[in-house]
């Protein structure tokens, strides 16, 4: 199987709060993007397409010399249906990842790769959710207690069959906003497989995150 990665990378890290895009921000040194790309690949994915914001290109082109760059959009959902754009005559299979989880173990990498080989459309890893998880209303007062043993956390990189992706960004009006991948697939009816996520591949979004990670390459 040929398996072409996405990384989404065209995120401006709003909630990081960095003075430069948080794909760029280093971690032990290197932009968390490479570590992303770096991944992707140490997971056996052949090649990478990353979305990057339009007016820092040159800044991400030094970050990943010789890898394949396109403009990115305003939202997620916009960046990955650009890169996919780019890259939908590559491989039978996506593998989309976020630039913000640069420590995501080789091995889920691997995981995904093997259940899309199994014969599976789209497949995401997860993990448990751990903490008693409840909705609200308007006022913050719980309304109910969710069933926890039946929610998961979701993580990326989601893998999916090249020509399903294309057709769900296809049929995905413009401008409509999803948070994932898989989210954009279920949408045309698309069954989603689950494999075991790591904790390891945790999404940096605070200044919390970026320490903990910093910490974790340490050791
Ligand atoms: N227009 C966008 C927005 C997000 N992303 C990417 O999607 C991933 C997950 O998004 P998130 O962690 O929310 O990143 P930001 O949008 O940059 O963060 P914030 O919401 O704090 O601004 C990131 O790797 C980010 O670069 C993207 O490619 N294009
Ligand atoms: C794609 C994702 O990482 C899966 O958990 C998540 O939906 C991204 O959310 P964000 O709000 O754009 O960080």
């Amino acid at each position: 199987m040929h398996a072409v990665g996405i990384v989404a990378a065209a995120g401006s890290g709003l909630r990081l709060g960095a003075d430069l895009p948080k794909a760029l921000v280093p971690l032990a040194g290197r932009p968390l993007v490479a570590w992303s790309v770096d991944a992707l690949l140490a997971g056996g994915v052949a090649e990478v397409v990353v979305a990057v914001p339009a007016e820092q290109r040159a800044a991400f082109e030094t970050a990943l010399p010789g890898v394949r760059l396109v403009d990115g959009g305003a939202t997620r959902t916009a960046s990955v249906r650009a890169a996919l754009s780019a890259a939908h005559d590559l491989g039978d299979a996506v593998l989309v990842h976020d630039a913000a989880r640069p420590l995501t173990p080789p091995e889920v990498v691997a995981r995904v790769l093997a259940a899309l080989d199994g014969g599976a459309r789209a497949v995401v890893p997860v993990l448990p959710v751990v903490d008693t998880t409840v909705a609200v209303d308007a006022d913050g007062v719980i309304t109910g207690a969710l069933p926890r043993e039946q929610l998961r956390r979701v993580q990326t990189p989601q893998g999916f069959d090249r020509a399903t992706l294309v057709e769900a960004y296809g049929r995905l009006p413009a401008g409509a906003e999803l948070t994932d991948d898989a989210a954009v697939v279920h949408s045309i009816g698309v069954p989603v497989r689950t494999v075991a996520g790591d904790e390891r591949a945790a999404k940096i979004t605070v200044a919390h995150d970026l320490a903990l990670a910093e910490k974790q390459v340490r050791g």
